[in-house]
């Protein structure tokens, strides 16, 4: 098995499938259902995600960037079948607004222990036309499991959680995570971050799967990032270049 990714299994048919070396340190999810798999975000694309996915699974799988960031989309390139939402489909399809040259800058801004075959010259920003684009309130069923489509934009137009009822596991992407939230792109929108977290709010969640660093995320983190949002927005401070905001568990950077 490749020694970029590092996987754990969460429960008898989840698995997470992380790169730790990387500061960005992703995760991907596979969730195996009895028609279909799905990987929730497909990592930086630095090594073959799909060589491990096939480890895990003999299902069909459909991949699922939570948003198109470069991070959550270097894998798609290993995939036939793949959707996004709707609001960042002209991303994917040829128009994301950065350079190729500026995110491998980003590639390696800090010091890594990349695969010894890994070559930055040839690295690429995937671009491709998804099987199938999505929206809110949307079902992904793969036999078995279901998982709704939750817009939950902010940090980026198009991002989504997804939302698994029957387990209570809420696939959170870039929403929610322990570590510095970011809603200061000029694509990103503080008051519309904000919005989202209200959604997640009522949801009965057991369990919190987020895109990046610890995987240990408490459930009290919605309650006290959606405070946090509140708070800021009361001091005025919900708007672009207000600066980076610290709490226990995250920072808000606007
Ligand atoms: N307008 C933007 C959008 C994104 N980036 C970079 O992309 C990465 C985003 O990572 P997330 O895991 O937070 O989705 C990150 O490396 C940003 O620097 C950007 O620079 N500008």
């Amino acid at each position: 098995m490749s020694e970029w990714f590092t996987v754990e299994q969460i429960d008898e048919d989840t698995y997470v499938i992380s790169e730790y070396k990387h500061w960005e340190e992703t995760h991907c999810y596979l969730l195996n259902g009895t028609e279909r798999s799905l990987l929730i975000d497909t990592g930086m694309g630095i090594d073959n995600i799909k060589e491990i996915v096939n480890q895990l699974t003999d299902k069909p799988v459909i991949a699922l960037p939570t948003h198109t960031h470069w991070d959550h989309i270097g894998g798609l390139q290993y995939f036939d079948e793949f959707y996004v939402h709707e609001d960042e489909e002209e991303w994917i399809n040829g128009n994301f607004p950065l350079t190729l040259e500026y995110i491998k800058s980003l590639v390696i801004e800090e010091p890594c222990d990349f695969p010894s075959d890994f070559d930055l010259d040839k690295y690429e920003i995937f671009q491709g036309q998804p099987s199938k684009v999505l929206k809110d309130g949307d079902i992904i069923d793969l036999g078995n499991r279901k998982l709704k489509v939750i817009h939950t934009p902010g940090h980026a137009p198009g991002h989504i959680c997804l939302y698994e009822e029957a387990r209570e596991y809420l696939y959170s992407g870039d929403l929610i995570y322990i570590g510095k939230l970011t809603a200061f792109f000029p694509t990103s929108d503080p008051v519309i971050y904000n919005n989202s977290i209200k959604k997640i709010l009522p949801l009965p969640v057991k369990k919190i799967l987020s895109a990046h660093h610890d995987l240990n995320v408490p459930l009290s983190i919605i309650s006290e990032i959606s405070e946090a949002f509140d708070d800021l927005k009361i001091k005025g401070k919900l708007k672009q270049g207000s600066g980076t905001f610290s709490y226990p568990n995250f920072e808000i950077e606007i």
